[in-house]
């Protein structure tokens, strides 16, 4: 019955990082899915070595599951051995190339939906390959033109309406139109996936004290005021712009699905923060379905043990209620 059980892809990530090391402990969860390990096998073995795991690890084979507790690996090679905590350009195709196995498995229906352990951003530039995220590459090879990028955890969602852009460039990339895409993008998303009939979402200022009437910044007023009057007349429950400083507050909080902020790290410290090793990034408005740890490479723990897997376990329990939901 190889059907029977969702196929969960899960992308390594960086070979140097605590991406390998994190998903050698996924049959631990004892998730009713099938587990299928984007990455290479070699260096599966080599990791679980050094770390004294004894993963059952077999070959994937899309009509015959293994049995409960193993992983199932998509064998992608290395372009050259990895070390524990030492980033090597020469594996910048790699990551990119396990990435791809998913994107396209999910597409083609094979995969219910991808779970990805950390890259590292910087080393794939390294080996001359623009790249700044997941979040960007799956809205490229999906051919999907917007996406947004949501974190769960510790009892909220925060949402974001710019992503990895240097903060120079933040206010001039939130427009009236982008800013629109967003929120339908946000709304849609929390009533189709995750079955919340009426959000409630609370939006961020830009400014501090969103712009206090003007007088420390026009956007309020110029762009996102606009927005969410024209989407409240369609229906949507939106407050705000509220000034960011205070609207985490637990008592804001309790009334809310979910928070847009207006960027990185307006919003994801806070969500940090309260969630670290159990948050959840999920990738709003794909085609499929994505979702990720909160946490990146952690080089300094690569290989030692010492990394937390709680946040790609809650990722992987997500993604599977997400295509049991989806399916
Ligand atoms: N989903 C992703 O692919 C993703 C997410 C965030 C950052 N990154 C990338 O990771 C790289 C390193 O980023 P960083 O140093 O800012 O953040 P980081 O999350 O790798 O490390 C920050 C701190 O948290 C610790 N830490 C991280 N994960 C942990 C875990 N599972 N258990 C225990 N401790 C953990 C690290 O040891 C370090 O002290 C960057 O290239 C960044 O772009 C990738
Ligand atoms: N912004 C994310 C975070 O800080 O957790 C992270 O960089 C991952 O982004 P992608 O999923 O787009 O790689």
């Amino acid at each position: 019955m190889p059907h029977s059980r969702p196929v969960l892809a899960i992308t390594a990530g960086e070979p140097a990082g605590i991406g390998p090391d994190l998903v050698l402990r996924l049959p631990e969860l004892g998730l009713p899915a099938r587990l299928v390990v984007i990455a290479d096998k070699h260096l599966l073995a080599s990791r679980a070595a050094q770390l004294g795991l004894h993963t059952p690890l077999h070959d994937y084979q899309p009509g015959q599951a293994a049995p409960a507790g193993a992983l199932e690996v998509w064998h992608v090679p290395l372009a050259a051995a990895a070390a524990a905590g030492q980033l090597d350009a020469a594996n910048g195709r790699y990551v990119l190339a396990t990435l791809d196995v998913a994107i396209d498995g999910c597409q083609r229906g094979e995969f219910a939906a991808m779970v990805t352990a950390p890259v590292h951003k910087g080393v794939i530039n390294d080996a001359g390959i623009a790249f700044s995220g997941h979040t960007e590459y799956l809205a490229e090879r999906t051919g999907t033109p917007k996406v947004v990028m949501m974190l769960a955890g510790a009892g909220m969602r925060v949402a974001l309406a710019t992503t990895h852009l240097p903060l120079r460039a933040v206010a001039d990339a939130i427009s009236r139109d982008s800013l629109r895409e967003v929120i339908t993008i946000l709304h849609a998303d929390l009533v189709g996936k995750f079955g919340i009939a009426a959000p409630r979402i609370l939006v961020a200022g830009l400014n501090p004290h969103a712009g206090e009437g003007g007088h420390m910044g026009r956007e309020e007023i110029d762009v996102i005021e606009p927005v969410l009057s024209e989407l409240r007349a369609e229906g949507m429950q939106l407050v705000g712009p509220l000034p960011a400083d205070t609207l985490f507050n637990p008592d804001k909080l309790a009334s809310a699905d979910a928070v847009l902020a207006m960027y990185h790290d307006q919003g994801l410290p806070v969500l940090k923060h309260a969630s670290f090793g159990a948050g959840i990034n999920i990738t709003l408005g794909l085609p499929i379905i994505r979702t990720s740890v909160d946490h990146g490479t952690a080089l300094d723990l690569a290989g030692s043990g010492r990394a937390d897997p709680g946040s790609l376990f809650e990722a992987c329990q997500l993604a599977c209620q997400l295509a049991r939901h989806h399916h």
